[in-house]
């Protein structure tokens, strides 16, 4: 990829289900070589340090949603800091749970609709994360933002979505966990979603290429979310919502090369990373991998694939 300038954005969010410590995330980042990983593929990198969410009301243990206050409040502040970023370069969201992207989707997609650009989600993660805080059995907002982005109803308090982003340019890769309303939901939607067993028979690349050629022809942004749990829990232990079957290494290094290959990652999005979890920070550096693969770290310069 040709060098850009990367924005790094610290978003400790952990409002987003009960279990603590994805706040330790963008430290863990830091501390596996995040910003290092990048310069040296020669790009100039920013660190922003950590976000706050915007003021908010304490939440109560009433209701069955989790911390909704403090969920509205970081969807205030992301929304507005991936608007402004995205002015000045690729941000990398450093999470945080996967509630930081009700923020992040809705901030990318406006900055797009000035540009008059569609923008485009790839979604690797073993859920869909399409409930709303009325169908969610958990009450726990990060199995919410594809819901919330694609401008579902439901999410009364949480600012309006401007630009709703469509179906068809969502597409989710990874797929082993889904609530029975939230299929229920996605069948009924143009959004495109691949679960591990096509992985298995199909290929990730064929997959991914599929939706980058889409992606390409409608000359849009892309954006990806990367969930610690798209990768099998012995490759990636530190995240709270394991889920057995998950992507092998390879398989999330083949997504990221091919994301860079494609030269269309315009904003990126590290998250559900549990630091406490971890087992000598080696899922924080497996993440730092993949996201400097997905930045233009390869073995070789040169495609390898191309022997005859
Ligand atoms: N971002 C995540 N890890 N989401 C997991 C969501 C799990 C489950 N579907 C729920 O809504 O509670
Ligand atoms: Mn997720
Ligand atoms: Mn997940």
């Amino acid at each position: 990829m040709p060098r850009k300038t990367v924005i790094l954005i610290g978003a400790p969010v952990d409002s987003g289900k009960r279990r603590t410590g994805c706040l330790m995330g963008p430290d863990a980042y830091r501390t596996a070589g995040l910003a290092n990983a990048l310069s040296d593929l020669g790009h100039k990198v920013e660190d922003m340090g950590n976000l706050t969410p915007a003021a908010h009301q304490p939440d109560t243990n009433e209701g069955k949603l989790h911390a909704p206050n403090e969920t509205i409040a970081w969807t205030h502040r992301l929304t507005r800091t991936a608007e402004l970023a995205m002015q000045r370069g690729l941000p990398i969201f450093m999470g945080g749970d996967h509630s930081l992207s009700l923020g992040t989707v809705a901030g990318v997609a406006n900055h797009a609709a000035t540009l008059g650009r569609p923008q485009f989600v790839l979604w690797l993660d073993a859920h869909s994360d399409f409930h709303t805080p009325e169908t969610t059995d958990s009450g726990n907002l990060h199995g919410t933002p594809l819901g919330y982005v694609t401008g579902r109803e439901g999410f009364g308090g949480f600012p309006k979505v401007e630009n709703p982003i469509p179906q068809e340019n969502i597409c989710i890769i990874g797929l082993r966990s889904v609530d029975a309303a939230e299929r229920a939901a996605l069948e009924e939607t143009d959004i495109r979603y691949h679960d591990m067993r096509e992985i298995d028979e199909i290929g990730v690349g064929r997959l991914l290429s599929a939706f980058l050629e889409v992606v390409a022809a409608a000359n849009g942004m892309l954006h990806v979310s990367l969930d610690v749990d798209f990768l099998d829990p012995m490759a990636a232990p530190a995240v709270g919502t394991t889920v057995p079957g998950g992507a092998t290494i390879r398989e999330g290094h083949l997504a990221m090369e091919i994301i860079n290959d494609s030269g269309l990652l315009t904003s990126l999005d590290l998250v559900e990373l549990n630091p406490f979890l971890d087992e000598r920070g080696r899922t924080a550096q497996v993440m730092v991998d993949l996201a400097a693969s997905a930045m233009g770290r390869r073995v070789f310069d040169r495609p390898t694939r191309a022997h005859s």
